[in-house]
């Protein structure tokens, strides 16, 4: 069964929100929930799809709203944002590396296991990773722990960061670290991912490098001194923006997700029954040679002027749960490629390396380059 027909079951809950009396096909499962687990067992990073479906229940829609709104940053937030980005590299640096010899190997084995076999057994990929889920969450329940009894011993009476205001909001330790951990999946997986391909594709294509070079040097020319990157800088990297969109297009750094089907229905001959689990990819969508002739070839081309049709490209998804985080990646990824390709010459230390895919893809070595700083 092909990816898309997944797809399009997302499009009529899409269209389902504009006209709400139209029956559904798919209940919807928020797919941060896919790396999280419902239970205090800390059986975290559990595949199994029933043990989504109740967390999905038991999601509050308050929460819901509250994650989407933090998740969608305003102008002004954006703007301030990329204002210090720069400033705030290096104290950002510390904090991943500090965060990183907690959490960086754990992370990668859960991820590993994301979409494995469930067969707790040790040895096995699932069990690793239920493991490596188990040890993250402790981490981070001691740090909720530790700002829970903050506010119960009224040492803190106003939220000051979101963990705050969920605890503030009556949710547990379990499901506030749940949602932790969704976000780490989220967010940190796919935008390295995004770049690491962005870097790969612009070494490989001396052409497409040139003209990402030639706009990000006419943004900062038309800047003052060293004056850091602004939201209208950002607006200007239009072709740096299409050639992240054909990288995402070929090398989609989220597979797709999960959707469960709440009645019968029939797409293209296939008949879907109610309480099926479906997962839509994002591949096979991508790939279309009706919308992308000669799919494989990498052509940033194809997102100048109006881009390609609604629903054809869809590495973010699409519909009510398309990725509230688009927008912020957008911006890290442009920040990351003005940087680097402004201060750095780069070339790839194996331009045959393999790419595994654990499920996003990823360089089998880990992409060694050779890099050097542009003296000017
Ligand atoms: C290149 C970067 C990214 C890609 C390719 C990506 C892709 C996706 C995809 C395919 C989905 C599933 C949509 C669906 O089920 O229909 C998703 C969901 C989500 N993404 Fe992203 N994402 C990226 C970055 C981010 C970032 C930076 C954040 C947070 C800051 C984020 C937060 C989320 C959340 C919370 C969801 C779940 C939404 C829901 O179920 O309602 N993502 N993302």
């Amino acid at each position: 069964m092909r990816g898309s027909l997944f797809y399009q079951t997302g499009c009529s809950l899409w269209r389902r929100q504009r006209r709400p009396n139209a029956k559904p096909h798919c209940r919807i499962i928020p797919s941060a929930s896919f790396s999280t687990a419902d239970h205090d067992e800390g059986d975290a990073f559990q595949s199994n799809p029933s043990k989504v479906k109740i967390f999905d229940r038991h999601l509050k829609r308050k929460q819901r709203d509250r994650a989407a709104w933090l998740l969608r940053p305003n102008d002004s937030f954006i703007h301030a944002v990329a204002e210090n980005l720069v400033d705030r590299l290096e104290e950002f640096v510390k904090k991943t590396v500090n965060c990183g010899t907690i959490f960086a190997k754990p992370f990668a084995l859960a991820t590993a296991g994301l979409i494995s076999v469930p067969i707790d057994l040790p040895g096995t990929t699932f069990n690793r990773a239920v493991k490596a889920g188990r040890q993250i969450r402790q981490q981070l329940f001691a740090l909720i722990t530790k700002k829970k009894n903050e506010i119960l011993e009224k040492r803190k009476t106003v939220a000051s960061d979101l963990v705050d205001s969920m605890l503030m909001d009556g949710m547990t330790e379990v499901e506030i670290g749940n949602k932790i951990v969704g976000f780490f999946i989220a967010s940190h997986d796919t935008t390295s991912t995004a770049i690491t391909f962005l870097v790969s594709y612009l070494s490989d294509h001396p052409d497409v490098y040139n003209r990402v070079l030639q706009e990000q040097m006419e943004v900062i020319r038309g800047k003052e001194g060293r004056e850091t990157l602004r939201w209208e800088d950002i607006q200007r990297m239009k072709y740096t923006w299409c050639v992240a969109c054909e990288v995402m297009r070929l090398a989609p750094p989220a597979n797709g997700s999960f959707r469960e089907a709440i009645t019968d229905f029939t797409y293209a001959g296939f008949t879907i029954p109610k309480g099926w689990k479906a997962f839509w990819t994002v591949h096979t969508t991508n790939k279309n040679p009706k919308y992308f002739p000669d799919p494989e070839r990498f052509d940033p081309s194809r997102f100048e002027g109006d881009g390609p049709a609604p629903y054809t490209f869809v590495p973010f998804g699409g519909g009510p749960r398309m990725c509230p985080g688009k927008e912020y990646a957008r911006l890290e990824i442009l920040t990351f490629i003005h940087n680097l390709v402004t201060s750095y010459n780069w070339v790839k230390m194996n331009p045959n390396e393999k790419i595994s895919y654990i499920p996003s893809p990823i360089p089998e070595e880990g992409l060694p380059i050779k890099i050097e700083a542009i003296l000017n």
